[in-house]
């Protein structure tokens, strides 16, 4: 319908956005993010080695919603040009990507592959000379298998001495012009999803575990109960040596900063009652401050030592030391609220997962069957802004008051293959939770949170793990199922780019996300 137009005088309080770059501090960062398994494709191509997740998606397809995998994903590798001006057009600053581990030590360790090298100074080079500041982040889960194969990966110690070689390597090599690295992506979702319910690689589980009876999980080994935490012992520990390592022997000269990407939902308590509230702490402390403990204080939570038990390690008085604020600064990854409930445990409970140990429920509805909020039909993104506000206050005030990037904050729709292509890029949804969210960490910044950039969680639809391609999270478009090819064949093949369908289309939120960024 034709609105009625508003003749307002030009740069007029009426014709700014609600909210816009202008809201915020001018070195404040604004960037997108995306990871390496998830847009590079040529996943055998470019002397890359296999990862855990190639292993993963070829030995168990049916794991994946669609039986893909990322072996072309958004084929990055090929087009990271394309990719790079879609940031520029944006008018973004900064660029949050990972490196394949096995793309530059195909074996884990050892000989350097130089085509890996290569692509990533490309890509660091590109990115530069388009006024565009690369952070990366070293491990975004595709660990390489070699590594798994020999002493079964972040279960082994030994992957503390290669994790810091590998990251070293990165420091060498890229260090000059990278100057935010993010040494571990998730470390929560990485050792919870691999190694409590084989739901991500290496899809380690206890065979036949009844998930709290929802569901029934089967993996040819593992250990729910044990192996969450000795994976997560030695991320923390290959983390801090990392760390230090930079700040020994490269921050001086390279002056540039290194921190961690930690990720949790909110927790509300699912009622005013006192075991309710302890719920909601206890579900903070084994989401967030599982990780964020050790990283400020040097010792897990409390109630982890005291739920957990013989089942988790202590750090030698030294490693505490080491991990101590090593940090310079906390990548956040915000997308969605719970409710955290108390359990009543019977007295002879004998936990059979990780999950058990927290003795409370995280559900999205409340007690009355109402969710949390409304999220996307089939999504887990119960949208709710103010839960960033809230989380940012809880890290402000329990871990004095660190300098934060939100390095992932996004939102969900399912693939529709029937969905004409002008409705599958009208994703006002999106516009509508970055508007919201970038609200709240606005209120948060105004109340003295200590932020310091925002990414969106991401640029491009991608391989979405266990949901494959059927999950699209992105400002751009892609036409992974060649739902549109016939509207979008001759004008790609012409470029000679790989398969005409992976076109990058901007959604409409790409509209309202430039005229935010003051780029209209
Ligand atoms: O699910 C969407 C995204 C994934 O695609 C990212 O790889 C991961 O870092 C993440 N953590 N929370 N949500 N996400």
């Amino acid at each position: 319908t034709q609105t009625q137009v508003l003749t307002v005088e030009k740069d007029s309080p009426e014709t700014k956005p609600h909210i816009g770059r202008a809201n915020f501090p001018k070195e404040f960062v604004f960037g997108a993010a995306t990871a390496a398994y998830q847009i590079e494709g040529a996943a055998n191509k470019g002397g890359r080695g296999p990862s855990i997740w190639d292993t993963f998606t070829h030995n168990f397809p049916d794991k994946i919603a669609d039986k893909s995998n990322g072996d072309v994903a958004a084929d990055s590798y090929h087009r990271y040009k394309e990719d790079v001006k879609l940031l520029k057009d944006l008018g973004l600053d900064a660029y949050r990507f990972s490196i394949s581990w096995s793309r530059i030590l195909p074996n884990g360790r050892g000989k350097i592959n130089e085509e890996g090298v290569r692509y990533y100074n490309n890509l660091i080079n590109e990115l530069l000379a388009n006024g565009i500041e690369p952070y990366a982040t070293i491990f975004h889960w595709d660990l390489p298998q070699a590594l798994d194969d020999e002493y079964g990966g972040f279960l082994g110690d030994k992957i503390v001495e290669d994790y810091k070689n590998y990251a070293e390597i990165c420091f060498k090599t890229f260090g000059d012009r990278v100057k935010h690295w993010i040494t571990m992506n998730e470390p929560l979702m990485f050792t919870t999803l691999g190694y409590g319910l084989g739901m991500h690689a290496p899809g380690h589980c206890t065979d036949g575990l009844d998930v709290q009876g929802q569901f029934t999980i089967h993996c040819p080994t593992g250990d729910s109960l044990r192996e969450p935490y000795i994976v997560s012992h030695n991320i923390l520990r290959a983390h801090s040596e990392a760390v230090h390592l930079y700040r020994e022997k490269y921050k001086a000269k390279q002056h540039g900063q290194i921190g961690i990407t930690l990720v949790s939902h909110w927790m509300e308590p699912i009622d005013d009652s006192p075991q309710s509230k302890e719920a909601q702490e206890r579900a903070l402390q084994f989401n967030l401050g599982w990780f964020m403990d050790p990283l400020k204080f040097g010792e897990y939570p409390l109630w982890m030592r005291a739920l957990v038990r013989e089942r988790l390690p202590f750090f030698t008085p030294e490693e505490s030391e080491k991990l101590k604020n090593s940090y310079d600064f906390i990548g956040l990854n915000y997308y969605t609220a719970r409710y955290a409930r108390g359990q009543t445990i019977p007295k002879d409970f004998k936990p059979t997962s990780y999950l058990d140990d927290l003795r409370a429920d995280v559900v999205v509805t409340n007690n009355d069957g109402i969710p949390i909020e409304h999220a996307e039909p089939g999504s887990w993104i119960n949208v709710h802004p103010r839960g960033l506000r809230e989380i940012l206050l809880y890290i402000k005030n329990r871990y004095d008051n660190p300098p934060i990037y939100i390095t992932e904050n996004g939102v969900m729709e399912k693939d529709k293959k029937e969905l004409p292509l002008h409705e599958a890029l009208d994703d006002t949804h999106r516009a509508e939770y970055l508007a919201l969210h970038l609200h709240e960490l606005k209120e948060a910044a105004r109340v003295g949170v200590n932020v310091k950039g925002y990414f969106t969680w991401s640029l491009l639809d991608n391989f979405e793990w266990q949901d494959g391609y059927t999950s699209r999270l992105g400002l751009h478009y892609i036409d992974y199922y060649g739902s549109h090819k016939h509207l979008l064949k001759e004008n790609e093949e012409a470029s000679g780019h790989s398969p005409a369908n992976l076109r990058r289309i901007p959604k409409q939120s790409v509209v309202w996300f430039k005229r935010f960024l003051g780029n209209n």
